[in-house]
């Protein structure tokens, strides 16, 4: 028996079982076009980070193998975001153009059935969910290599928007031109933070071309498909977009470089049984302040996860500190924590509480 032979009956039987899941979407997205009707009736929020997060940690549970539990959860989050879609496709506004880690991840918490509106800046984001032409925003907000990005943590405290979920995604660059070479190339363009996460790497292999600081990486990758004296550092993906050649993959100085995204909207997802919460507190300046203050945490058994402090920028020594706990504001031992940190606080801001990411 030849090899086509040898695959005949086995295809036949793929095609069998594609038959069978394919009835069984069919079947999940009707039972989501009648959950869509109920949420049309009584205006319900159509994304329900908290149930989602459920499923995806369920078929992880279940799953007997051999997929690996990431790949099924990557599945169902697409087959979850053409369910969605059927009920409404939500417009979700990230950095970019196109090509950005800010829309990678936009697909990594909401999968690729959705409207994505590329903006800018970071502030655009915030201005797009606020004015209602987005219903979410993707925004970073921590780099492992570079720490938090300020501007992000400066709008938070700032927004009537809420934090409904954060994820976090690998960062690989990749410097690349229109050629795939660096001939004749006279400037790097990349954003500020890939730069930096960059700039050893650089400093040993590039120390006199001049670095540019452009408003995204996806935007680097655009200059470069256009102008051949210009290189872009960017993610691979951004690189396709815009048909670069790869000079040099993986050029951050870090390999296990990797960024936290916050996504923003006006949702306060409920408890899902494995939560997170954000707030935003201040204290006067003096001694063992910054200590009492977070004292209710450990009273109440609550783990905090996060600390960075910002300063506050009215010319005084004083900081806003950006704080994580584990658990929902609803959940009681938190509830109780939070009340209490709030009579101590000069400031509180609770930025939200939404599904630990997975
Ligand atoms: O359970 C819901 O509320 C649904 O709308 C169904 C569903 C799904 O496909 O499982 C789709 C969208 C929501 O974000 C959560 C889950």
């Amino acid at each position: 028996m030849n090899t086509d032979d040898k695959l005949k009956p086995l295809r036949e039987q793929i095609d069998a079982i594609d038959a069978q899941i394919l009835d069984l979407l069919n079947r999940r997205a009707r039972v989501a076009q009648e959950v869509g009707h109920i949420k049309a009736e009584t205006n319900a929020p159509v994304f329900r980070p908290e149930r989602e997060a459920q499923v995806l940690r369920k078929v992880a549970e279940r799953n007997p193998g051999p997929l690996d539990g990431g790949d099924v959860q990557t599945i169902f989050r697409e087959i979850m975001s053409s369910c969605r879609a059927l009920e409404r496709r939500v417009a979700v506004a990230y950095l970019g153009p196109t090509g950005t880690f800010t829309e990678q991840a936009v697909y990594q918490q909401f999968g690729h059935a959705i409207e994505g509106i590329s903006c800018a800046s970071i502030d655009e984001i915030f201005r797009s969910v606020e004015a209602g032409t987005a219903d979410f925003g993707v925004v970073p907000i921590e780099n492992s290599s570079e720490g938090a990005i300020n501007r992000t943590l400066d709008l938070l405290l700032q927004t009537t928007l809420s934090i409904s979920g954060e994820l976090s995604i690998p960062v690989h660059h990749s410097l690349m031109t229109k050629s795939g070479t660096m001939d004749g190339v006279t400037r790097i363009c990349a954003h500020s933070q890939a730069l930096a996460q960059c700039q050893v790497w650089l400093n040993q292999n590039y120390p006199n071309i001049e670095r540019q600081a452009v408003a995204s990486n996806g935007e680097a990758a655009r200059i470069a498909s256009e102008d051949p004296t210009a290189a872009a550092i960017a993610g691979e993906i951004a690189g396709q977009r815009y048909n670069l050649g790869i000079v040099k993959a993986h050029v951050q100085d870090d390999p296990h470089n990797r960024t936290r995204f916050a996504v923003v909207g006006r949702l306060q997802p409920a408890p899902s049984g494995k939560d997170q919460t954000s707030l935003v507190l201040a204290v006067p300046n003096k001694a063992g302040a910054v200590y009492n203050l977070l004292a209710p945490l450990s009273k109440h058994g609550v783990s905090m996860t996060r600390f960075e402090s910002r300063p506050a920028r009215i010319g005084t020594w004083e900081y806003y500190f950006y704080v994580d706990v584990e658990g929902h504001a609803q959940d009681e031992k938190v509830a109780a924590a939070l009340a209490e940190l709030k009579q101590n606080a000069a400031f509180f801001k609770l930025l939200g509480s939404y599904p630990f990411s997975l």
